[in-house]
């Protein structure tokens, strides 16, 4: 298959992102690359969507400062964004939506392109007139991600299908967290495995935002985990401090909220 010939597709990362740390920009490129390795697909851009400051996780900070400091990393990058929509809106969102939203932009620009010449922009390329297909839109996330559909009460049976049957998932795998076994342990996901990626990253690496917060706190040295321009902005605005990580203590998590029926 040309290169011209293979299927558009936007990689959509959903997360705390708090803060981004190197290992969230690995997650891009290693899909990127197993993709292509198929042969049929061709990555146009890449999306990283903060999470609501309505999400309510223990020492989530202000969204300001998470997408600032996304900006800051991806500066370097020239196919991944960071999209600020999901934290403009007045609640937590949940992932589907999300990534409805960004399907319907897809369709509008497609819609506005038609008829317009083409830019430097890999998106709006193929959004043009010699392009008749939409792209593929796809939500990339780490092993850990995949286990949190098994989490009672936090996503909805109709939404998890949705988002494996209408979209389909890139997952890259993590110290701790064996993918397939989660499918083979979900009618629902063994039922569209066709639809999940599941990407073997060999170089392991177990970077989390939760313990680059911690190092912080403790002021230990979080050089080459995250950017530089990133350390300077936590320090500069003293984000990571006690306080912060008792942000949201003992609440529970919107979505655990919104689908608890018991409650
Ligand atoms: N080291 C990693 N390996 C694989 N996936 C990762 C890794 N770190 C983050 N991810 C993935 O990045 C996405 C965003 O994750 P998130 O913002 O929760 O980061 P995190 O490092 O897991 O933070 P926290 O420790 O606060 O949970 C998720 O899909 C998560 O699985
Ligand atoms: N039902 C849902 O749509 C649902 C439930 C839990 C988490 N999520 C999303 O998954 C991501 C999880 O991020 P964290 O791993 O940082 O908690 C967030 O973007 C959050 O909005 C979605
Ligand atoms: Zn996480």
């Amino acid at each position: 298959m040309s290169v011209k010939s293979r299927i558009p597709l936007i990689l959509l990362a959903c997360g705390s992102f708090n803060p981004i740390t190197n290992m969230h920009m690995r997650l891009f490129e290693l899909a990127r690359d197993h993709l292509h390795q198929t042969g049929r697909y061709q990555v146009i851009e890449g999306i990283m969507s903060p999470v609501n400051d309505d999400y309510r996780k223990k020492g989530l900070v202000s969204a300001r400062h998470r997408i600032a400091m996304a900006k800051l990393a991806l500066e370097t990058s020239d196919w991944i964004r960071v999209d600020p929509w999901e934290t403009e809106q007045e609640s937590w969102t949940e992932t589907v939506k999300v990534l409805r939203h960004h399907y319907n932009e897809l369709q509008s620009k497609k819609e506005f392109m038609k008829n317009k010449q083409p830019t430097e922009r890999s998106t709006e390329n193929f959004l043009s007139s010699q392009c008749s297909a939409l792209p593929e839109l796809k939500l990339l996330c780490g092993a850990d991600f995949l286990q949190t559909f098994q989490t009672p009460n936090l996503w909805k049976k109709e939404h998890i299908q949705e988002i494996l049957e209408q979209f389909g998932l890139v997952c890259i795998s993590r110290a701790g967290s064996d993918p397939a076994q989660y499918i083979n342990e979900s009618e629902l996901l063994t039922k569209f495995q066709h639809n999940i990626f599941l990407v073997k990253e060999w170089i392991q690496n177990e970077i989390s935002s939760t313990q680059i917060r911690y190092a912080l706190s403790r002021g230990l040295s979080v050089k080459y985990l995250i950017p530089d321009s990133v350390i300077a902005y936590i320090a500069y605005h003293n984000i990571y401090t006690e306080e912060s990580e008792q942000k949201n203590e003992g609440d529970l998590l919107q979505p655990l909220k919104l689908h608890n029926t018991a409650m």
